[in-house]
């Protein structure tokens, strides 16, 4: 990943998102305290930490949809408190999001549902606004012939793979992912990782993937960051990661877990560089 060479050259590549002195509290309960964090453009950055540690409030910090107590996001360069309401609904159409539960509507087939951002926010008329919902479709590899289904009628992983094509509906440059894999049987959490992959590689996105799947993180992640304390404890390699120094990072890396996802990575890069 070409960003993450430039940054061990010291180079230096300006970050598509740039997230300083974050505060977040809800009454009493502080959430985040002068948390920062840093998105190259490219990269698919994994989010973790223990439950409740604020990973969703730090998304839906970045994407818009909660405002921070305190603290500065630049997004593109351009800092989100700062912009009026045309450019910020510009900047967040350059985002694409694909919440925990999937969030379909369940009264509407897959393809209204990916061509129904397509129609809201560009104004396309509905036959060109399904074509590309197909398109959508088919890059997410679900079937042709799911189109016409309900979510109710869907697999869970197939569910995921539909919202996945509807969160990349207005072709956005940056996709958040909350928890993506959760809920899928083994095989297919690896084959949504895949997907991830290669949608970025294919599409040039950058991407943000909340997640507590180790295997996820071993296998698609350029870098890690782990939220403890209220704030970006470690953001890294996921090598350097796993052995910093840190009670929760020791038991969730080092665990048999973590130990469990790292040879199965290890054995993984073994085999494709004997091929
Ligand atoms: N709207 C809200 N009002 C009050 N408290 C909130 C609100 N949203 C989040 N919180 C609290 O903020 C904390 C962080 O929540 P968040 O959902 O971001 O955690 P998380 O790290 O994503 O957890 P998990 O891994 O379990 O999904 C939690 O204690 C939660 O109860």
């Amino acid at each position: 990943m070409t960003d993450t060479k430039a940054q061990k050259a010291g180079s230096g590549p300006t970050p598509v998102i740039k997230v300083r002195g974050l505060d977040n509290r809800f009454g009493s309960h502080v959430v985040h305290e002068n948390l920062d964090l840093d998105l190259f453009k490219g990269e698919i950055l994994g989010v973790v930490g223990g439950s409740g540690t604020g990973k969703s409030v730090l998304l839906r910090s970045i994407v818009g949809l909660h405002k921070p107590s305190k603290g500065q996001i630049r997004v593109f360069g351009k800092d989100l408190a700062g912009l009026g309401a045309k450019e910020r609904s510009e900047t967040e159409q350059r985002f694409g999001v694909l919440f925990q539960r999937g969030a379909l509507f369940t009264s509407l087939n897959l393809l209204q549902n990916i061509a129904l951002p397509l129609i809201e926010h560009c104004g396309l008329p509905r036959s060109d606004a399904e074509e590309l919902a197909r398109m959508k479709l088919a890059l997410t590899g679900l079937p042709a012939d799911s189109a016409l289904k309900y979510p109710s009628e869907l697999s869970g992983g197939m569910v995921k793979r539909a919202a996945l094509a509807r969160s990349l509906a207005m072709d956005p440059e940056i996709l958040f992912l909350d928890e993506p894999t959760a809920g899928l049987d083994p095989i297919g959490a690896a084959a949504f990782d895949k997907l991830i992959v290669t949608l970025r590689d294919a599409l040039g996105l950058t991407v943000f993937l909340v997640t507590h799947d180790l295997d996820t993180l071993y296998t698609t992640c350029d870098r890690v960051a782990v939220l403890s304390q209220k704030r970006v404890l470690v953001a890294d390699r996921i090598e350097k990661v796993a052995t910093t120094d840190d009670s929760w990072i020791q038991d969730y890396f080092q665990g048999p877990r973590g130990r469990a996802a790292s040879y199965a990575f290890r054995a993984q890069e073994e085999r494709r560089l004997r091929e």
